[in-house]
């Protein structure tokens, strides 16, 4: 497991608590963004932190260094950040004597990125040169000088005793099954409680090439008490990692561990040791063999369209969707970014509904770039018809694609209700422009239509193409690589907006350090939310906001193949979390 720690302040460093732990610093300006780049990169096995400032004297980062008492390697840069902050150099390069000196006879490996070859003429480059610099810097300090991280398959958490009875049980079990898997490793990781090399030391590494079945599991019953960070963490560390709950446990705590690892077979609660052997597959040799390694993904080569030449600016970034989860929250805050210039409207449409307009008016969405990132949030582009998404990729090959998963009863309900607000039955095509969205209260009012009404409209394609996101999200992955493509949980938005803001930053390769800054009351207001405030007197006249419960049933029933095709897809792509 590599951890990095990116331009870490003193005061968070005093922060650090076990789920921020890492062994790694980076310190630059700008290294949050290669940070995030890599995190993206290795499939969010890289944990990345940034901050704004850098340590200022021997004594602070002394100090520093004495609260980040994990770190093993440490990454100094002294690139710089654009050409008109050349002064930088020489305070990075402060940076790094006084380092040096700290560092002086301990147990750290200091990487220079001006010290390699393949950087040295970035040097001087402007911030795209110091960003692959680091990138690359990191690369290199990452593969060669930490340890590999164990595959770990599977947990067994709760309470001490029964915890501690199953691991010996299943041991004493495989001892005297001959045909039971082996290599197999047992041990008490306690992964929060180590550093990575005592915890990597516990387990045999994951190993692509070997065919050789293997299990690694940890016994570690406090992993029960872990908070919501942490447990996505181990999901994020270990995807395939299931988890065998022994003893009696608290309701709320099985239900954080069961948000993140769901599914079938995800989570076990067990008594018997014969159970959880069945359970993970151990004793046939059927359930861990190590995966295949993945074969290189061909994308579909992409054909400009005929009036290619009228687009003359390249999008950086379009957010796709989905459709009601957070797609004009998103437009707001990046709206402002300072890097960043969005099309004049929040929705282009261009691709859906005005392709027949022509390039050149998608061309003037944007004014003058003046060097920002040109960027449309566009939340139907999720449903986009493959020619068009053919088109797009052949028109801005390296673009960042955003799309963003609410669970589907939620998004559907919704967006059901926006059509009954907009007094459209259907909302294809252009329908909803020029309406007034809250003129139409009375019959707005979900109380007002039956169940089967929903149901139809559920299932109408306007609708289903809209929750179907695997599908989707599948025909953008035909012609964009999954690094360039990046899927985000909806709740996050309420739960950190801040983080999910700065994972965004580093994913459009854009500064993440102003978020910070942000007022909260700003970045965590809901926009564009169904009880509108401009609306709140007349929408309060609607009854039936809430799903009632006969409907709430029909939509699970309704909904689970997409929300489980749905997860396959973020299970496929590496991501820790899933749609519950
Ligand atoms: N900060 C924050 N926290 C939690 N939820 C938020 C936030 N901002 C927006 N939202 C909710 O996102 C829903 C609107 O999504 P979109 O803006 O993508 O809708 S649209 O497709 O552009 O019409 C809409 O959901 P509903 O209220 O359920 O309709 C918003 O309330």
């Amino acid at each position: 497991m590599v951890r990095v720690r990116t331009n870490l302040t003193q005061a968070a460093a005093r922060n650090f608590t076990y789920t921020e732990k890492c062994s790694f610093v980076n310190f630059s300006s700008k290294c949050d963004l290669a940070a995030g780049h890599h995190r993206i990169q290795r499939r969010n096995k890289l944990l990345s932190y940034a901050a704004d400032e850098r340590y200022e004297s021997e004594e602070d980062g002394a100090d520093f260094f004495k609260h980040t008492g994990y770190v093993q390697g440490v990454v100094l840069h002294y690139l710089f950040v654009n050409v008109a902050h050349r002064s930088r150099y020489l305070l990075d390069k402060e940076l790094k004597e006084r380092t040096e000196s700290i560092l002086k006879g301990g147990d750290f490996r200091v990487f220079d990125a001006r010290s390699s070859s393949r950087v040295g003429s970035s040097r001087f480059l402007p911030y795209v040169g110091g960003f692959e610099a680091q990138k690359f810097v990191l690369d290199e300090a990452l593969s060669s000088a930490l340890p590999s991280t164990p595959d770990v398959h599977f947990a067994i958490i709760g309470e001490e005793a029964p915890c501690r009875a199953l691991s010996d049980a299943m041991k004493e079990r495989l001892r005297a099954n001959p045909t039971a898997i082996a290599p197999f490793s047992l041990a008490e990781g306690n992964y929060f409680g180590s550093s990575p090399e005592a915890y990597s030391q516990l387990f045999q590494p994951a190993s692509a090439s070997s065919n050789q079945p293997r299990a690694n599991g940890d016994c570690s019953p406090g992993y029960i008490d872990l908070n919501d960070e942490s447990v996505s963490e181990l999901a994020r560390l270990f995807p395939r990692l299931r988890v065998v709950v022994a003893g009696a446990v608290g309701a709320d705590k099985l239900a954080r561990w069961k948000r993140v690892f769901h599914g079938p077979g995800a989570v076990l609660e067990v008594g018997a040791a014969e159970k959880a052997l069945d359970f993970l597959g151990l004793e046939n040799n059927t359930a861990l063999l190590p995966p295949a390694p993945a074969p290189p993904p061909t994308l579909k080569k992409a054909r400009l369209p005929s009036d290619h030449k009228h687009m003359t600016k390249q999008v950086s970034f379009m957010g796709i969707g989905a459709q009601k989860a957070g797609t004009t929250w998103l437009h707001k805050m990046l709206k402002d970014h300072p890097e960043v210039q969005m099309a004049k409207d929040k929705e282009t449409h261009f691709f859906d509904w005005h392709r027949k307009r022509g390039l050149g008016w998608y061309n003037d969405q944007w004014a003058t770039t003046g060097g920002a990132k040109l960027a449309e949030v566009t939340p139907c582009y999720a449903v986009l018809e493959e020619h068009r998404i053919e088109e797009v990729a052949a028109l801005f090959p390296k673009m960042k694609v955003v799309f963003i998963a609410r669970d589907i009863i939620d998004r559907s309900w919704s967006a059901v209700k926006m059509e009954l607000r907009n007094n459209v039955h259907g909302i294809s095509d252009g329908q909803f422009a020029g309406k007034d969205a809250y003129d139409n209260m009375d019959e707005a009012d979900p109380a007002k239509y039956k169940n089967s009404y929903f149901m139809e409209r559920f299932k109408h394609p306007d609708h289903w193409t809209r929750s179907d996101y695997a599908t989707g999200i599948r025909n953008w992955l035909k012609y964009f690589p999954s690094e360039q493509v990046l899927l985000l949980d909806f709740e996050r938005i309420a739960r950190e907006p801040k983080a999910l803001l700065k994972e965004v930053c580093a994913f459009l390769e854009i500064d993440g350090g102003q978020v910070d800054g942000l007022d909260d009351a700003v970045v965590g207001a809901k926009v564009n939310e169904q009880i509108a405030g401009a609306a709140a007197g007349k929408q309060g006249e609607a009854t039936g906001e809430v799903i009632r419960p006969k409907l709430l049933k029909l939509m699970q029933d309704l909904y689970a193949p997409l929300t489980n095709s749905f997860n396959a897809l973020l299970e496929e792509l590496g991501y820790g979390w899933r749609l519950k």
